[in-house]
């Protein structure tokens, strides 16, 4: 069998130049959208099924098509299903040039009450990047202006599949044993990520030989649609064939708290702790390096220290680097560890080469060199031949995202081998492709309303809606500390108590690992957090996500909302939009393709007042202990 470590130290949030680099994402994501471009799907005839992991909201679609046909972009109004015309006491927002529905919402239930925001007729965003086919003229034109902002060939024409395909555990090539052990853990079928990639993977796998690379895997699929088995499974599939212990695979990840969700090895240790983990403890120097594990999970700060600072730890051997959450990865230039890595997965010139000498073992039989064949000629002098020919190199890379980047330089510094681009999106109209494909359980709402009124809206929705297992993004660590302690007052005040969690990079590694763990044993109602949880982290039973205040970046919100509504679940995210912010939210949505996925939900006027006595006895209460 083989071993898994992680090691997660080192960067964790974001860098300085992150939104500098979001922002370049996004300008070259709103050119992109402006190309109309086909798909390329892939045939669904070979054993795959249409499951129910990802229903359609059909009532949805209809009003959506409708919609589609309205010949402007009207105001966005909150209409009651029934309505065709603003009910009376509906108030114009001159700020976002929109109608906001004051309305009282009908009954609890948020399905009754919300209706879905008025599509763009008139938005110039075409389609989505990169699908592109060249079969009409237009599409071919579209193609040589992506061709001419850089961006390379295989990109342009994704390998595509929807979402709701699914196929049997025994059809991707995994062996029996997994299978079986698949099974174990409670899977029946493979999710349209994993159905595509794994046969992928292996296939690469199986054609690699020493002097052709593996070939390369870039992947975008919607958040929580299963990305990590599909990478994990093939990987444990091939190692767990492996005798001798090599540090084969790497996987990457933007935080450390990512790093916790995975592996169980090794825990918050120490530097120390973790190199004698790694490597063991042995003053001796080995050209080949050393191992205790096989899969080594990591953030690219810790990694870095250990290729300086461990002796003898080495990733000559390495097969596999998975970058996992590649957006957000490569808007991290931190020591330019991804250069680092990639040098040191190759062989450097040795000035200072030793003559060859294998080791015996006491019966004279030659031991298994430790040095990875590549690396041969760097470590000794070997003889020459005309028949000596040169090594691929036989890292295969996989990028892993729900918002890929696009970005051209970032994806040439990858330096990629014969990369092959695997996109889950929705099949759909040719034009209007939304550029982020979400979860199909997702439903998205818009709440406007004003600073003073987001906690209040809170308390509404909490109490409103009955909501357990709720996440709630807000913009910084005061902010979660603010709202945890009017929310907790509110509770004392009323005795209405859930249990409300505040969880921010303020707090000990383990105590955030311990409230992940409640989180997911349901004894939590609400955790406020920062976005250090915003990306990643698979919290399967959360039902409701609140943004409470508005992303800045697209990425952020499709990260956001992702934290619900996973492995084909249902869930809602509800967006507290202040009346100045709602113009550029919605046009950040609507230059996305995404504006049409977002309903507008008004707050019933009379049911918040219910709330309002408590929520000033919680201010009040809270301004006297200042
Ligand atoms: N074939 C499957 N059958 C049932 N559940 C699955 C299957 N594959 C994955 N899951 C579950 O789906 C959830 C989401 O998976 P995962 O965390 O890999 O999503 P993701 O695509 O990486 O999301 P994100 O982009 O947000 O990180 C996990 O709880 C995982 O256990």
């Amino acid at each position: 069998m083989f071993s898994i470590a992680r090691y997660e130290g080192g960067d964790d949030d974001d860098t300085r130049d992150e939104r500098t680099l979001e922002k370049k994402q996004e300008r070259l994501d709103k050119l992109l959208s402006k190309v109309n471009n086909k798909r390329k799907h892939v045939s669904t005839d070979q054993a795959t099924e249409t499951t129910d992991h990802s229903p359609v909201d059909k009532k949805k679609k209809n009003k959506k098509k409708v919609q589609q046909q309205r010949p402007s972009d009207p105001p966005a109004s909150t209409v009651a299903p029934d309505q065709s015309t603003p009910a009376p006491d509906q108030t114009i927002d001159a700020a976002s040039d929109q109608t906001i529905d004051t309305t009282p919402a009908l009954d609890n239930a948020p399905d009754q009450t919300m209706d879905a925001a008025p599509t763009d007729a008139d938005d110039t965003g075409l389609e989505v990047f990169p699908d592109v086919v060249t079969a009409n003229k237009q599409s071919k034109e579209d193609l040589q202006v992506l061709r001419n902002m850089g961006i390379p060939e295989w990109l342009l024409q994704p390998t595509a599949i929807a979402p709701d395909q699914s196929c049997s555990l025994t059809n991707v090539g995994l062996s029996s044993r997994l299978v079986q052990q698949c099974q174990d853990q409670g899977l029946s079928s493979f999710f349209a990520v994993q159905m595509q990639v794994i046969p992928a993977f292996l296939r690469r796998q199986a054609l690699y030989d020493t002097r052709r690379a593996p070939g390369d895997l870039c992947i975008s699929a919607p958040t929580g649609s299963g990305k990590t088995l599909a990478y994990v499974l093939p990987i444990v599939d091939i190692l767990s064939k492996r005798r001798v212990t090599r540090l084969r695979a790497l996987v990457i990840l933007p935080t450390r708290d990512l790093v916790i969700q995975v592996g169980i090895v090794v825990g918050q240790h120490s530097f120390l702790q973790e190199q004698a983990s790694l490597v063991g403890k042995s003053d001796e120097r080995y050209d080949g390096g050393q191992s205790k594990v096989d899969i080594l999970i990591a953030t690219p700060g810790r990694l870095m220290d250990h290729l300086k600072d461990t002796p003898n730890f080495t990733l000559q051997h390495l097969r596999f680097l998975v970058i996992d959450e590649a957006d957000k990865l490569l808007n991290q230039s931190y020591q330019d560890w991804l250069n680092h890595i990639l040098q040191a997965t190759q062989p450097q010139t040795n000035k200072d080469k030793a003559t060859l000498a294998f080791k015996t073992d006491k019966y004279s039989v030659v031991e298994s060199d430790g040095v990875a064949p590549s690396f041969m000629s760097s470590c000794f002098d070997l003889p020459r031949s005309d028949l000596d020919l040169p090594k691929a190199p036989c890292v295969q890379k996989l990028l892993f995202s729900a918002t890929l980047t696009k970005d051209p330089g970032k994806i040439a510094g990858l330096h990629l081998t014969d990369p092959e681009f695997i996109s889950v999106q929705r099949q759909g109209s040719e034009t209007n492709q939304p550029q982020y494909t979400t979860p199909a359980g997702l439903k998205e709402y818009m709440t406007i309303c004003s600073t003073d009124k987001k906690p209040l809206t809170v308390i509404y929705l909490l109490h409103q809606l009955k909501i357990k297992s709720g996440l709630c993004f807000t913009k910084s660590v005061e902010s979660t500390r603010r709202l945890k302690m009017l929310l907790d007052t509110y509770g004392k005040q009323t005795g209405a108590g859930l249990n409300i969690v505040e969880y921010s990079s303020d707090l000990k590694a383990s105590q955030r690992k311990s409230l992940l763990a409640q989180f997911k044993e349901g004894h939590i109602d609400l955790m406020i957090c920062s976005d250090l949880i915003g990306r990643g982290i698979d919290l399967d039973c959360v039902e409701v996500v609140i943004s409470y205040d508005v992303p800045v970046f697209m990425d952020k919100y499709i990260h956001r909302v992702g934290r619900t509504a996973r492995a084909g679940r249902e869930g809602r995210a509800f967006t507290l939009v202040e009346r100045q912010e709602a113009r550029h939210f919605k046009e950040m949505l609507r230059s996305a393709g995404h504006y049409q996925q977002l309903e507008t939900f008004a707050v019933d006027k009379e049911q918040i007042k219910t709330f309002e006595d408590g929520y000033q006895a919680a201010l009040a209460a809270l301004s006297q202990d200042d």
